[in-house]
């Protein structure tokens, strides 16, 4: 609906295509020549998409025993898993949907009141400093406060905006409070103390905390022509773990260890847990920092949260000593929290980001 009244956001590379069937092509083409007046950057680099959702994505059971032996088996084999009776009212998600489909919904001019990202505030399809684009348009977020101000961000601060903000707290605390028992059961499955090792780190006063509120809207002009569109380009996440919600709209993808794409089927009433880089590095490579993206079809709206736990600036990220086997050498040079995001901040999207931090 506001796509239609919103042309900028239908400028997007043709690489950003993927198609679900080759035998689709030639209608694809003709309908490129409508299109080609609308899209540009036009160039045929789609990659098909995964035929069937993936149904070997771990479940985590919160509520049953030996999710901690679950979760680091998880961690190893996919860096990824869903999370079911996290104790998390659906109401809160809920709350927290509604009003960002509200402010999405806004007059283009509305929204771009709160951007450009830099790196925080308002973003349509450019993604990052560093030329990346997708079919998203975003809110991202600093949690510089708990619960946080968001000085910046006009959107929040009309008094109106107070259901806004307070979706949002109730939300934060919520995926902050699970992100550390994850982070715990983690630490107690691996058999290392403190408890709380990995943990503390997001909890601290001073932990750099990201927030991301996506919206992939729909793409009319690509209906009946099935393919997709890349909403969010391939990349890891380079906190320590993620932790995300969707509406049950389809669209994220991980990398298996044999890097084939596996679809996740959509569940809105579970998290989803992402380990980060520095986990990997935190673990000395034993937990794997999942490649995912979203393919979006164009048909229906996605709408995901995102928590990202980071640590403070000054944290050190290297592998655990209590992890370290005997001889084991660390995979990875010393360096700060604050040096690898900086070094982030200069890379694209799908970049393997740890391969300069590799000794
Ligand atoms: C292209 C980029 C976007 C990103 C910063 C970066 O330069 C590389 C990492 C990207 C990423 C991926 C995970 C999160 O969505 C994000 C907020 C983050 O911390 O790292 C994004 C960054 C962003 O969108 O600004
Ligand atoms: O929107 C999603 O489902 C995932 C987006 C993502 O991976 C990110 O924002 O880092
Ligand atoms: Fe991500």
């Amino acid at each position: 609906m506001h796509l239609l009244e919103n042309p900028p956001l239908l400028r997007l590379p043709y690489s950003q295509l993927h198609f679900q069937n080759s035998s689709v092509l030639p209608s694809f083409l003709k309908a490129m020549v409508v299109l080609a007046n609308q899209v540009d950057q036009i160039s045929l680099l789609g990659a098909p998409k995964p035929d069937a959702y993936f149904s070997g994505i771990p479940v985590i059971n919160l509520a049953e025993t030996g999710s901690a032996d679950a979760i680091v088996k998880a961690c190893q084999e996919f860096g990824f898993f869903k999370v079911i009776n996290h104790g998390i009212p659906i109401d809160i998600m809920a709350k927290l949907e509604e009003e960002a489909v509200k402010f999405f919904s806004l007059p283009q001019v509305e929204k771009e009141k709160s951007g450009p990202p830099n790196p925080f505030g308002y973003g349509n399809k450019s993604i990052g400093p560093n030329g990346d684009v997708g079919w998203v348009e975003y809110l991202l977020f600093a949690v510089t406060s708990k619960p946080f101000s968001y000085t910046s961000m006009p959107v929040l601060q009309e008094p109106s905006a107070i259901s806004f903000r307070s979706a949002l707290n109730e939300y934060i605390s919520a995926a902050r409070k699970l992100a550390s028992e994850v982070l715990e059961l983690m630490a107690e499955g691996l058999k290392i103390e403190p408890r709380n090792v990995f943990s503390k780190l997001v909890m601290d006063e001073t932990s750099d905390e990201i927030f991301r509120l996506n919206h992939y809207p729909p793409c009319p002009l690509l209906q009946g022509l099935n393919c997709s569109l890349t909403g969010f380009g391939e990349h890891t996440d380079p906190q320590i773990i993620s932790v995300l919600r969707s509406n049950d709209t389809q669209g994220l993808e991980i990398a298996l260890r044999d890097g084939s794409w596996v679809s996740v089927p959509s569940d809105q009433e579970s998290f989803f847990i992402n380990i980060g880089d520095s986990l990997q590095v935190m673990t000395n490579g034993r937990f794997k920092s999942v490649r995912h993206r979203v393919l979006a079809n164009g048909l229906k709206s996605r709408v995901s949260m995102i928590y990202f736990g980071g640590p403070p600036q000054t944290q050190r990220i290297a592998p655990l000593t209590q992890l370290m086997g005997e001889g084991e050498q660390s995979l990875y040079r010393e360096f700060t929290w604050e040096e690898y995001k900086k070094a982030a901040y200069k890379s694209r999207l799908a970049d393997y980001r740890l391969g300069q931090f590799e000794k």
